[in-house]
């Protein structure tokens, strides 16, 4: 079976061919830079690295272009509430323009951290709002746009095929529609274009054939990924929450301009969950990156994490899971570092692996093939050239891994410190409590003529 993906737009799994043989256009939409990434929003940028590594594993060129958000991506999906840079300029007493550029820095280490290629094209909405304008320009000319009090609107009564993507049911929307739809003709109509005066003092506004303001979000998305990619191109990656609203939009804006649904595919990857529901930067539970380092976590074992879960099915976040996963990535490693050097890859499992891959993705499954080839009775050199093969699709640096190499967050450094002086100074209580505070961090310490030493619980 040649490589299938589960393409929401049809709910089916496709043949994926290049438009363009041998090459791929692929976009996802990117974060949105007014805070930290959690590890919900990295979730979705690890399924979008598998796919690329897929794709490029597959012998295709990928053309991976991706954007940033820094301004346009309001509170509310109805088009009302903050913009969220605003708001993020607000939380933290430093301007737009400089809380985009940090998170946006902050997002690239994260990437590195999880071993996530970058895309070849980083495109920011600042940047690009010459293109943004000319498309509402065109849309206006072409009859389907509005204006209210606050902006300038997609007229969706237009299109008939309006929020396919998403099956939308319009005609319910419309007549059990509770939420005050301001000025604005049907509840999925979206701003293209907003005022500045409507929103008080902005710190991010264009000058624009309809009034000093701001592009609406899915006006981005479209600009940016005709811009780099071309009309129609070949994958549009986003999570799930994408689908009824934002991708829903880009689809109508670019029918209405260019007649296609801008993407062959669109793919979609599922929540991040954690006790209260999707992990969000709103909610409760908002876990960076950074958190799970300062817990003694190598990133890795949550890339780990994310490959025993199929990018379309939701996963739960736990410490438990954390755990497990960490315990599954350290064996592997050690596991794969002992095999000595390489020699050549087996056939029959390359062959399996790839069949797992073209199943839209089955990483759950071709991490099981990785452990049963671990266990196989092959000689240690093919196993070696096997699992490093297929280590060009999982990203877990398996070839890189050395015994020494513990990453020992600050936070674990710090509480080794106290400990040390607390035995020093035979405060023995102390000592045992922080030897406990090292064990939630996930270390246990150990005394030895050497002084402590670590170890992986
Ligand atoms: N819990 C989650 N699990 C997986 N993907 C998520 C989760 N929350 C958001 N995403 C995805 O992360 C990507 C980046 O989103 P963005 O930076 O705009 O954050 P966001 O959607 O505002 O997040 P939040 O809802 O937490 O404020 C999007 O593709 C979005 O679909
Ligand atoms: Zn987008």
């Amino acid at each position: 079976m040649a490589l299938h993906l589960y393409d929401t737009y049809t709910r089916s799994l496709r043949e994926l061919h290049a438009i363009e043989p041998g090459r791929i256009g692929l976009y996802a939409c990117g974060p949105t830079v007014y805070d930290y990434a959690h590890i919900g929003n990295l979730r979705n940028y690890l399924f979008v690295d598998l796919l690329r590594r897929t794709l490029e594993y597959s012998g295709l060129q990928v053309k991976h272009v991706m954007n940033i958000t820094d301004v346009g991506h309001l509170t509310s999906d109805q088009d009302t509430g903050d913009d969220k840079m605003e708001k993020g300029s607000l939380r933290t007493g430093k301007s737009a323009w400089e809380i985009a550029s940090e998170y946006t820095q902050a997002f690239k280490q994260d990437l590195a951290l999880l071993n996530i290629q970058e895309p070849a094209t980083w495109c920011r909405a600042t940047d690009h709002i010459a293109g943004q304008i000319e498309f509402i320009a065109d849309l206006e000319r072409m009859g389907y746009t509005y204006r209210t009090g606050d902006g300038v609107y997609f007229d969706t009564s237009r299109q008939a095929g309006y929020g396919y993507l998403a099956r939308l049911d319009r005609a319910g929307l419309q007549s059990g529609k509770r939420v005050d739809i301001g000025e604005k003709k049907q509840a999925t109509d979206f701003a293209l274009w907003k005022f500045s005066g409507t929103v008080g003092v902005r710190q991010m506004e264009w000058e624009s054939p309809w009034g000093v303001g701001f592009p609406g979000w899915h006006i981005e998305c479209s600009a940016m990924s005709a811009r780099h990619l071309g009309e129609y191109f070949d994958i549009h990656c986003g999570g799930e929450d994408h689908v009824p609203v934002h991708h829903s939009n880009e689809i109508a804006q670019s029918e209405a301009r260019y007649g296609t649904r801008a993407a062959n595919f669109w793919l979609h990857g599922a929540f991040l969950k954690s006790a209260g529901g999707k992990m969000s930067k709103s909610g409760g539970a908002f876990v960076r990156l950074q958190t799970l380092v300062d817990r003694g976590i190598d990133p890795l074992a949550y890339r780990y994490l994310c490959l025993t879960t199929h990018y379309r099915s939701q996963l739960n976040f736990s410490d438990d899971a954390l755990t497990s996963a960490a315990n599954g990535f350290d064996r592997m490693s050690v596991l794969v570092h002992r095999l000595g050097a390489p020699l050549e890859p087996d056939d029959g499992y390359l062959a399996r692996f790839q069949v797992e891959l073209n199943n839209d993705l089955n990483f759950p499954r071709a991490l099981a093939l990785a452990w049963e080839l671990l266990k196989s009775d092959l000689p240690d050199g093919v196993k070696k050239a096997t699992v490093l093969n297929f280590d060009e699709t999982f990203g877990l640096r398996l070839a890189f891994w050395q015994p020494a190499v513990v990453s020992i967050s600050p936070a674990l450094t710090e509480l080794m410190a106290q400990r040390e002086r607390a035995r020093n100074e035979r405060r023995w209580l102390d000592a045992d409590r922080l030897r406990r505070q090292a064990r939630e961090l996930g270390y246990e310490l150990d005394d030895t003529p050497q002084g402590q030493q670590t170890r992986r619980i």
